[in-house]
Parts: structure tokens; sequence; C-alpha cells
């Protein structure tokens, strides 16, 4: 597509300076009944570099289908979008991008050693020592023991950490990443996030998609909801923190539930806080715990 072609011309020179911009982006699938499935809906989001944008929203919501967009498997019916201000219709733009798929297919007749030295080459990545770049990955993501092992004999997680790896060594200007933690045992999970946390320290840019909310929470600068293939971005912007209160008492607590025998919990916002424990403790509550609700579950 040339640039004159191009009706948000004015706007994409906006979006050189960020890592992933998305604009007015839709693409629908026929049903299998002759209709016709919008899965995404006129989306448009940017991802500044350095940036970090969580990307959520329920099953069959939209994620995926705009992830294959990006990523050049599916092509959108209508709408654009940048990476570092390079249209995705043009395949250089994804030089230099590390992609984690839902569920990563990795040819099982090779070795992680083999699939990170093709990646290095395909993304023109030239390290200075290349065996020693690669065996690095290989041991940050805990799979350096099996690097000349086939993938056919890997295990869910395994495969996972040799996609991870992959899309890592690049040393990416962006990561896309959909469920990148899925498969992974929390071991592993609490050392990808440690990984990702590292790449962001760089300077990296992050888009990702989780059901696991929490991990979003602590990854995500900016966050998009999508849910039938409608994007609200930073829904959660102007609430409130909330708050989970767990008590200890004989005496039930207004608005509160016993969760076991003599254990209270209630959700509360922060400005509530201070009446709500008063109270408990005039009726004789002992204070357990009070931890931070995971907000953004509150959107599904
Ligand atoms: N190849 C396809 N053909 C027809 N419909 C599809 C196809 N791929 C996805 N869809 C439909 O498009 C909608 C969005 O699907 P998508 O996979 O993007 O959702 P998602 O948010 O990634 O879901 P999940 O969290 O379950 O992975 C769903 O209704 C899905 O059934």
């Amino acid at each position: 597509m040339t640039e004159k072609a191009n009706p948000n011309f004015e706007t994409h020179l906006n979006k050189m300076t960020t890592a992933l911009s998305i604009l007015e982006l839709s693409k629908s699938y026929k049903t299998k009944t002759n209709g016709v499935k919008l899965a995404v809906n006129q989306i448009s989001l940017e991802c500044a570099p350095g940036e970090t944008f969580g990307f959520i929203g329920p099953n069959g919501a939209g994620k995926s289908t705009t992830i294959k967009i990006l990523t050049g498997v599916i092509q959108p019916d209508s709408g654009h979008a940048y990476i570092f201000g390079k249209d995705i219709r043009n395949p250089q733009s994804r030089q230099g991008v590390g992609y984690v798929p839902e569920n990563p297919y990795l040819n099982d007749s090779l070795t992680p050693f083999d699939i990170l030295s093709c990646t290095l080459q395909i993304h023109g990545s030239k390290p200075e020592q290349p065996a020693k770049h690669i065996m690095h990955w290989l041991e940050e993501l805990d799979i350096a023991q099996v690097s000349k092992k086939k993938i056919r004999s890997f295990s869910k997680g395994m495969t996972q950490r040799t996609a991870i790896a992959q899309a890592l060594c690049i040393n990416p200007k962006l990561l896309i990443l959909d469920e990148p933690l899925s498969g992974l045992d929390p071991i592993g999970r609490r050392d990808v996030i440690q990984l990702l946390n590292k790449y962001k320290e760089q300077g990296g840019s992050i888009f990702m998609t989780s059901h696991v909310l929490y991990d979003i929470e602590q990854l995500a600068d900016n966050v998009g909801f999508i849910k039938d293939g409608q994007l609200t971005i930073n829904p959660l912007a102007n609430n409130q923190q909330t708050l989970r209160v767990k008590t200890r008492g004989i005496q039930a607590l207004s608005g509160a539930q016993q969760t076991s025998h003599n254990i209270w919990e209630r959700t509360i916002d922060q400005q509530g806080l201070s009446t709500y424990v008063a109270h408990a403790t005039t009726l004789h509550h002992t204070l357990i715990e009070i931890t931070p609700e995971n907000r953004l579950s509150s959107l599904f």
C-alpha cells in the first residue's frame, strides 16, 4: 500500500513514533450458517516504545484475531496497523518483532537450538557469538539441558519456553505475546514475568494478551478490554482501587459474607475502609488481612 492510498496518512505520520498503532481495524468471518461474525470491530489503540499494552477480554472477544492480523497470518477487512511506523501489510514491518502465538506450533523434528538459530537468520540478527547467544537464551528459559533434543519429546511447558526464547533471542524491538504464560508451572510463570520485566526495563515494548489478570496488572502500563470485537482503552482509569477485607468474629457484619467458620469477607472501596474496620472492631472482630482486589476481573 502506498502512503497516498491511506486515508489516515496524516495520522500515520504521527504514529511513526509508536511501537504499535492500530487504526479502526476490522475483521469479520463467515459463520457456518452463512452469516457474518464481526470478530474485530473498528478498534484503535497505540503502544508507545517502552510500554507494555495488556490486551484482555473474554473468550471469543477478538484478541487472537487482532494478533493474527498484526503478525500477518490473516488480512483485515479494513483499517490499518503500523509497527514502528511500518504498515503491517509490508512483511518487513515484522523484522525484529518477537512473537509468541497462543499454542505455539514449532517444527517438532527440530531442536530448540535449531529453532533459535533459524530465527536469528530470518530476522537478520547477527550476535557476535551465535552459539553462546542461543545458549544464553535457552539458559534464561531453563531449557539449556535439552537444547539438542527434538521438540517432539517436549511437554507443553517446555515448548512454551522454547517459543519465548525464540521471541527474545532476536533482541526484539517489539514483543507480541498471545497468552505467553499458558502451560507454564508457577516457577516458570514467575521466571518469565521476571524476564519480561527485565526486557521492559531495557526499553522493550510489549503487546500481550493473558487471561491471568494478575499478570497483566503486574506488567501492563495500559490496558485495552475487548468484548464482542469492541475495544475500551484503560477501562478502569477513573475507578478507585477496591480492597478485600477479611475479619474473624462471631457476629454477622453487614455487607460481609461468612466464607468459613467465623471468617467474614467483604470487598470495599478505599473510602469506606476505615468506617468498615471500625464497625468490625465494635462487633469484636479481629482483622486478618486487607488485600487489593484484582480490579480487572470486575470487567468480565
Ligand atoms: N477462522 C475463523 N472462522 C470463523 N470464526 C472465527 C474464526 N476465528 C475466530 N472466529 C470467531 O471470531 C470471534 C473472535 O475469536 P478470537 O479467536 O479472536 O477470540 P479470542 O478473544 O482470542 O478468544 P480466546 O480468549 O478464547 O482465545 C469468535 O466468535 C470466534 O468464534
